[in-house]
């Protein structure tokens, strides 16, 4: 998870208003291991604008997790190109954050310590990122637990140290993969509001794959379905719901279950075709 303001590199708000914050365009990702070929992603476009909150939805193993990596650097892309703030991207890149399915928290560290790794990793100034760890838990709804040890955290916590930690060096783009698929049913609707809640406090620009239909459609200003592999956008969604969201009237609404509706049929004929 994460990057760096403190490098001194113009963040989103700085960038030209007109670029995209990421800009994918004819990527293609093909593996080669162990004798075998897997086409992954095939010519995938996609420019995702600054202060976007993007979800990804689409049937396993499709590519999602490989795209999110393509754009964090951590994956190469076979051919296209790919962008982040106007650059293109060529090896891990320090201006995102990156969220996963576990958090993986250090045992032995307690939560604030959790979020401090980050800084340390990355020779960010000790009382900034310290002020700034605090001021997540304050966020995220972890003050008091500051001292917590992993063990003594619940799942959703954790989630939430995870959280702290991809955004304490204040990255462009937050990369979120299924981060609430490992949470119990009511504690992951929890977590999607207050996730909705700092998206629209912050700004931020997010990226989020998930096998959720409500939580694609919650969440996001836009939503795109992926088809199987080799991986392609198959439909996207702008979701035409008020910015701020209360859960359940939201997904009473009737655009709300127009949009699920459609990608529910989307992902089950993708399914099929699998
Ligand atoms: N490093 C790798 N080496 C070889 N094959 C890989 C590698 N990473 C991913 N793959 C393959 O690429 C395909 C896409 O994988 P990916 O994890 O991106 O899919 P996904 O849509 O995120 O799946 P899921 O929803 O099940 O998590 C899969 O067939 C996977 O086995």
């Amino acid at each position: 998870m994460a990057a760096e303001t403190v490098d001194g590199a113009a963040r989103g708000a700085g960038a030209p208003s007109e670029a995209p914050m990421v800009d994918i365009r004819g990527l293609d990702v093909t593996f080669h291991s162990k004798g075998r070929t897997v086409h992954a992603l095939s010519g995938i476009d996609l420019a995702i604008e600054p202060g976007e909150f993007l979800t990804i939805a689409g049937p396993s193993g499709c590519g999602k997790s490989t795209l999110l990596r393509v754009i964090a650097g951590l994956t190469e892309a076979t051919a296209g190109e790919v962008t982040l703030r106007g650059t293109p991207v060529e090896g891990a890149r320090r201006d995102v954050g990156f969220v996963f399915q576990r958090a993986a928290l250090l045992d032995w560290r307690n939560a604030r310590g959790n979020i401090l790794f980050q800084a340390e990793m990355r020779g960010l100034p000790k009382a900034w990122a310290r002020e700034r760890a605090d001021a997540l838990m304050e966020m995220t709804g972890l003050t008091g637990f500051e001292n917590a040890m992993p063990y003594e955290l619940s799942g959703g916590m954790q989630q939430r140290v995870s959280l702290c930690r991809a955004l304490l060096h204040e990255p462009d783009v937050l990369l979120m993969d299924e981060p609430f698929g490992a949470l119990d049913a009511l504690t992951r609707e929890n977590m999607n509001v207050e996730l909705r809640r700092i998206w629209e406090a912050t700004g931020m620009t997010v990226v989020l794959v998930t096998h959720s239909v409500a939580e694609a459609v919650y969440l996001a200003s836009r939503s795109i379905v992926m088809g199987p592999r080799p991986g392609r956008i198959i439909e996207e969604f702008p979701i035409d719901l008020p910015g701020h969201r209360e859960y359940e009237p939201t997904l009473e609404s009737p655009e709300f279950r127009r949009v699920s509706g459609r990608v529910r049929e989307l992902l089950g004929s993708a399914a099929h075709a699998e």
